[in-house]
């Protein structure tokens, strides 16, 4: 047992504190304890009722469910009934009792453990004291809490209320479900393709006197004059200043001492895209000392490169410039000596310009030594659009992976060259020449991922349209259509389409007339019912066909020796031939680039496709195309003649291909 201090009200010292701490009459705690629990109750009662108070005020709609469940309603004037509330102190009172019973009980059980450790050692008394002072702390601490949560918890129930107006307080409900109308995915282009630099389309009444174009040295501009060039297309006027622009400080930096950007050129078939290319270059390496490959101009196909290999030679000659083509038209080994010779044991380029077509570009890239594009400052991508679709060649890459590729020599040299990266101090020193594409077709593609393959850089668009009043929208959906095309279609049955061409050629003399069909064998048929029917000569032109072959039936077709040449779409791209008088399409094209590049002027169309066909040359910006119908009695004079080619075709044809098998 404890010894029991007296309290003394006249002792004031802390140990009067201390003895008041462990002095402490039983019955006296029992009953402040007890008041304690009761008005810590009340007040729990009274915040209870604040709560719901609230709550009834701030929702009106889910609350009143509630209130209905809860209580009866109460309108402003009414008080709340003292009944309920007595009931309500009832509740709260049977509540409170329970509370304190509880804690009774929790008292009696520290009691029972204080009276077991007393009797074993006296001073457990106060330690057991401390652990009930504790308890009681800790009861104020959970009524301080509570208070806490009290008073915070109306807040939340409160704000989540106003916030989401739910019934359930403590529930956040993020952003309101209501349903908005789906805007309509428009297609946006990048800026540089959204807003080009327009050039007329119209060329004849917007010639430009070469003297006029700034920037071009006198030796080419006295070479234009030779070649009879007195004044310069649209899009040649606009496209050579630019390119000159980006050689003004010299082909080691770009203007402002950054990299060029790179140009891209949409303008029709015809329009001088060639020239726009090959005077700047021309100009821009003739001031080169050593001779290295710095600019190569890479084509669909070998009739192309050969042509514009020859204008490239035309104004490099009587310079030091030296134009070598790469297309398969010579073995790789003898292409291997043109293009670098060995001297002292290292060698040296023998070409400042190549003109290539991928395949055996890619050869020698792979599998010459002595072939390097280490110094290469212009990359010249033609028929663009076709270019990219044969992109699965992977050329370009090993193209971009042979221009930065570091050989011994070039290690540590000034002229090293790194893949262009973010602009920094370190990337700009020391100069690296820079890599400018240069881009031209006739049907430039918008497609934001095929444009992707091309890696262009700060891309500048130069497109011809019809009008300067045309809608963007109207230009991404609309083709250069070239200048003084008439246009017809010829609607017929199948059976009769060869007789029309010939109908065309004896009766009307459309001649020279250059035939497309859509298929190698289509051709070769076509080719040889006409060559059986007779009276006219023709020449087919296809890839059946080895390049020397090709070559010398374009140089005949040109030349007037023959009035029909029967191609494919290998002849429809860029190839300039002068003085074609008739193009037909003798199979509708299925895409309308092909239709463009064929400069198509009269279609032979077979009925049911007729609707389609207009509405695709309508809608990609035809200037008109007119219906030309070629009444049956035209041709019933040649209907005898005809049949009986046509059975001696079939024989032929046989004949073919029983050879073809052995
Ligand atoms: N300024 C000019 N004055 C007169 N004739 C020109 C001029 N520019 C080009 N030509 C001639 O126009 C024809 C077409 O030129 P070019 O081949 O450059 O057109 P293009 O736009 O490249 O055509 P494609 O898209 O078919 O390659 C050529 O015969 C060329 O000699």
């Amino acid at each position: 047992m404890l010894p029991q201090i007296v309290r003394d009200p006249e002792l004031s010292s802390p140990l009067g504190a201390s003895c008041h701490r462990y002095l402490v009459d039983e019955e006296d705690s029992e009953s402040s304890r007890e008041s304690r629990s009761r008005a810590l109750l009340a007040k729990l009662q009274e915040q209870v009722r604040a709560r719901e108070r609230q709550s009834i005020s701030n929702t009106p709609d889910e609350d009143d469910k509630e209130q209905k469940k809860r209580k009866p309603e109460k309108t402003e004037t009414e008080e709340v009934p003292r009944k309920t509330k007595k009931s309500e102190n009832e509740r709260k009172t049977h509540a409170a009792d329970e509370v304190a019973s509880s804690a009774k009980k929790k008292k009696k059980q520290t009691n029972k453990t204080l009276s077991t450790e007393n009797e074993s050692t006296g001073d457990k008394e106060s330690i057991n004291e401390k652990s009930v002072e504790i308890t009681e702390t800790s009861e104020s601490d959970r009524e301080e809490n509570k208070k806490t949560e009290e008073s915070v918890e109306p807040q939340i129930s409160q704000e989540a209320k106003a916030e989401n107006g739910s019934s359930q307080s403590g529930f956040h409900v993020l952003g309101g479900f209501k349903g908005k109308t789906v805007q309509k995915v428009k297609r946006v282009l990048p800026q540089w393709l959204a807003q080009p630099d327009v050039i007329q389309r119209d060329i004849t009444n917007n010639l430009i006197p070469v003297s006029e174009v700034p920037g071009i040295c006198p030796t080419l501009l006295k070479k234009l004059e030779m070649n009879g060039i007195q004044s310069f297309f649209p899009v040649q006027a606009e496209v050579i200043p630019a390119i000159l622009e980006s050689v003004a400080s010299g082909l080691l930096v770009g203007p402002g001492g950054y990299r060029p950007r790179d140009i891209c050129v949409s303008a029709p078939t015809g329009s001088g895209k060639t020239l726009a290319f090959v005077i700047p270059v021309v100009q821009a390496l003739s001031k080169r000392v050593v001779r290295e490959v710095r600019a190569l101009a890479v084509l669909p196909t070998k009739e192309l490169a050969q042509q514009v290999s020859k204008v490239f030679s035309t104004y490099t000659e009587g310079t030091n410039l030296k134009v070598v083509m790469v297309t398969g038209q010579k073995t790789f080994a003898a292409e291997q000596t043109t293009l670098s010779e060995n001297r002292g044991g290292v060698s040296h380029s023998l070409a400042d310009i190549i003109v290539a077509t991928p395949g055996r570009l890619v050869d020698h890239i792979n599998k010459n030594p002595n072939f390097g594009l280490q110094h290469l400052r212009f990359l010249i991508i033609d028929e663009a659009d076709r270019m990219i679709d044969s992109m699965h060649q992977s050329w370009l890459s090993q193209v971009t992976k042979a221009v930065y590729r570091s050989t011994g020599d070039t290690q540590t040299s000034v002229f090293r060259r790194v893949l262009p990266g973010p602009i920094t101090v370190a990337s700009l020193s020391p100069p690296q020449i820079p890599l400018q594409k240069l881009l031209f077709s006739a049907t430039l593609t918008q497609n934001p991922e095929k444009l992707q393959l091309l890696d262009l850089h700060q891309p500048r668009l130069f497109s011809s349209t019809h009008t300067c009043t045309e809608t963007t929208t109207q230009r991404q959906d609309t083709f250069n259509f070239p200048q003084g095309l008439t246009e017809y279609y010829v609607p017929c049955t199948l059976s009769k389409k060869p007789l029309i061409i010939l109908h065309f050629l004896l009766r009307l003399k459309f001649s020279p007339a250059l035939c497309f069909t859509n298929s190698r064998e289509g051709a070769h048929r076509l080719y040889l019912l006409v060559k059986l029917f007779g009276g006219v000569e023709v020449a087919e032109f296809s890839s059946k066909l080895s390049p020397g072959e090709r070559q010398k039936t374009l140089k005949d077709f040109e030349q007037g020796k023959i009035p029909l040449l029967i191609s494919t779409d290998a002849a429809a791209r860029g190839i300039d031939i002068n003085g074609v008088k008739c193009v037909i399409n003798y199979d509708a094209p299925q895409y309308i680039r092909t239709y463009i590049h064929r400069q198509v002027s009269i279609i032979q169309q077979k009925p049911m496709w007729e609707k389609n066909f207009l509405q695709m040359v309508r809608d990609a910006g035809s200037p008109g195309i007119q219906r030309h119908f070629v009444q049956p009695e035209a041709f019933k004079s040649m209907e005898a003649r005809y049949d009986q080619a046509l059975a001696e075709l079939s024989k032929v044809v046989k004949e073919e291909n029983a050879k073809k098998r052995f």
